[in-house]
């Protein structure tokens, strides 16, 4: 498992070692003595999620406050996606900073999302299946969101507007200085 950091304090993109023969493949999706020695972190995940969206499907900026606040483990199981992650630390020194990835199931890469970020991605294939740990337990009265096409972040989606699907849950979603200020 190599374990490279990304633009953003905290937020790290995992490559695990992909064993392949001719049977297929194997590779260790997750495993927490390599990570708490790669990372220095120590996260105890107590929740695993899947979704399955079609092509220009949009499920974001997503994020849980206060003691719910979540650090995510997210991967893509099958087909592509981009996924973006905001950070919103007002301590951090990347604060108010994005970062974007493509993530396919093909890739076997995977995005540490930390605690106090704003998580979301668009599915770029016909289909996704997208699979996360999560280090809390959801909580609807401590979700919170970012529109996402908020005009400060300015996110590139990378599709036309036109092919956008999106929640009415999510196109309610208040803007990032409303959240952050
Ligand atoms: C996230 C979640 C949803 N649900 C339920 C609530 C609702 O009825 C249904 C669909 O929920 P949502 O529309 O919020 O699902 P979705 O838009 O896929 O939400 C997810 O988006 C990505 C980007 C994240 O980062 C996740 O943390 C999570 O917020 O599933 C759970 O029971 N447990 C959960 O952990």
């Amino acid at each position: 498992m190599k374990i490279e950091h990304s633009p953003l304090q905290g937020c790290f993109l995992l490559k695990p070692a992909v064993f392949e023969d001719e049977r297929g493949l194997f590779c260790e999706t997750f495993n927490a003595q390599v990570f708490e020695k790669k990372t220095n972190l120590y996260i105890n995940f107590v929740q695993d999620n899947q979704s399955i969206s079609s092509y220009g499907v949009i499920r974001g900026m997503h994020f849980q406050t206060g003691e719910m606040a979540q650090a995510k483990l997210v991967r893509v199981v099958e087909g592509k996606v981009l996924d973006i992650v905001v950070d919103l630390r007002k301590d951090s020194k990347t604060f108010g900073q994005h970062y974007s990835v493509i993530l396919t199931a093909e890739s076997f890469t995977q995005l540490f999302v930390p605690r106090g970020f704003a998580h979301g991605f668009i599915t770029l294939s016909k289909r996704s299946v997208f699979a996360y740990k999560c280090d809390n337990y959801y909580d609807t009265a401590s979700e919170g969101g970012i529109i996402y096409n908020d005009g400060t972040l300015n996110l590139d989606w990378q599709l036309p507007t036109e092919d956008i699907i999106i929640s009415e849950k999510d196109k309610q979603l208040p803007t990032f200085k409303e959240v952050t200020q």
